[in-house]
């Protein structure tokens, strides 16, 4: 690229208010604009570093540090790439998306890229008194989904078992969205009556109903502009599924004891922790209904997938449940959380740490006020080191193959000990271990 367009480039690019750095093929930065330097900058100076050095501590790029590098992506599919990073800033680390632009010459080669960065707000890599702390790559891939998913209206089920954090996820992705300013309104479908759920969903008309005195308003009403979260979907009975279906197609919906059908204005959040396609298969949840609210699944791991996340989110917990400003745990006390499993995971966690801040008298939150009343909190079972084990959905007849060369590697088994253990006979074992791939 001449050097006066990259010069009007870089001149277009200051006057921007998102941080933008400009680098050359070779990760090297050639220019960053002021919000970039207000924002990532610290005091130091950028032009001729290495874009990992600045962003990450590397000594080499993303990519060979086993991080997704999106200048790597550009350069290799041409087009402009997107990726969750943690970052470090002048503040600690964040979570920052990153986005690659490739520019070209007049041959059409990619001879600069520009970056666009953004902090993620909706979520910390650091403790934090409120929303979503995590950095484990379990919580980072949901946190890619929530970004990509929130700026469009699509209808979102978030899946996950009780207590991941599906309701700080469905404000996330509130807050993410262009109807942030508008309200969030979280309905519980546990327990729902079909004259509660129309009453309360829809409102009603002043003489609808005994001891409806005034006109109400509903919380579909209630969520005009925003987000309607509805909590624990899988527990709506299939009467009230047709009746929110009926709601979701048409986009309308009536007061009780009203006449006028009143358009409805929100985006759509879901969740639950069952299984819907399972109950779909068993006709306990409507088909139509799933496929309506699925738009885009996102799923909330389990504490047990992001153990590596307990230390970050314990002392994020603290901060929000402590009476008593500035305490701290103990590493012995962080220890033993990590290797518990939480079946209720971070409600439970919450919990245990709440009980814990009103044992502990002193300063440090150790083990001995987490087992007083959690002794019974059973051990995290990890995979024996050489357990067998498949990390996706693969052909059965893959897995077979898999399974007998991890078997036949079993130490202590002979031929006749492995054929029984597998309840076959030793020529039919024979005949299947020839037909695998030579070790
Ligand atoms: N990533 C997170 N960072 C910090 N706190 C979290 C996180 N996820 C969940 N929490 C906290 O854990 C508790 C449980 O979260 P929440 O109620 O959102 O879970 P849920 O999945 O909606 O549960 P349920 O399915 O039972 O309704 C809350 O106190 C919430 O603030």
């Amino acid at each position: 690229m001449p050097a006066h367009s990259l010069n009007e480039l870089i001149s277009f690019l200051d006057g921007l208010p998102e941080p933008r750095i400009v680098m050359d093929t070779d990760y090297r930065i050639v220019a960053a604009n002021a919000a970039y330097v207000r924002e990532f900058g610290g005091g130091q100076p950028l032009a001729g570093r290495k874009c990992y050095q600045v962003s990450h501590h590397f000594d080499v790029p993303c990519d060979q540090a086993g991080e997704s590098c999106p200048l790597k992506l550009s350069l290799e599919g041409g087009e402009p790439q997107r990726v969750l990073h943690l970052h470090h800033t002048p503040r600690g680390e964040e979570h920052v998306a990153v986005e690659t632009t490739p520019i070209r010459d007049d041959q059409g080669r990619i001879t600069h890229l520009v970056e666009t960065m953004r902090v993620v707000r909706q979520a910390s890599s650091r403790a934090a008194a409120q929303g979503l702390v995590g950095r484990s790559p379990a919580f980072v891939g949901m946190l890619e989904k929530i970004l990509r998913v929130a700026p469009s209206d699509a209808a979102v089920l978030l899946l996950g078992e009780t207590g991941t954090g599906k309701e700080l996820v469905a404000r996330a992705i509130h807050e993410a969205s262009a109807r942030e300013d508008g309200p969030f309104v979280a309905v519980d479908c546990a327990g729902m009556t079909e004259t509660l759920f129309e009453s309360e969903l829809f409102g009603y008309e002043k003489g609808a109903f005994t001891g409806a005195m005034a006109r109400k308003q509903g919380l579909v009403e209630a969520a005009a502009g925003g987000t309607l979260f509805l909590d624990e979907i899988g527990e709506l009975p299939l009467a009230l599924q047709v009746k929110l279906l009926r709601l979701l197609e048409t986009g309308t919906y009536r007061r009780v004891g009203g006449l006028d059908w009143l358009p409805a204005d929100f985006r759509l959040v879901t969740a639950t922790h069952r299984d819907l396609r399972a109950m779909v298969q068993a006709e306990t949840f409507r088909r139509d209904l799933y496929f309506r609210i699925n738009t885009f699944p996102i799923h909330a791991p389990a504490l047990h997938e992001r153990t590596e996340d307990i230390p970050l989110l314990a002392a994020s917990l603290l901060e929000r449940v402590d009476r008593k400003a500035g305490r701290r745990f103990s590493p012995t006390a962080l220890a033993w959380l990590s290797e518990r499993r939480f079946a209720g995971n971070i409600r439970e966690l919450r919990n245990l740490i709440e009980r814990a801040t009103l044992l502990a008298d002193g300063e440090i939150i150790d083990q001995p006020h987490l087992t007083e009343l959690a002794d019974d909190l059973p051990p995290l079972a990890r995979p024996a080191a050489d357990a067998f084990s498949v990390g996706e959905v693969v052909a059965l007849d893959d897995l077979e193959r898999s399974y007998l060369a991890w078997a036949k590697a079993r130490p202590g088994l002979d031929m006749a000990g492995l054929a029984a253990r597998l309840g076959v006979s030793q020529r039919t074992l024979y005949r299947k271990l020839q037909a695998l791939p030579p070790a």
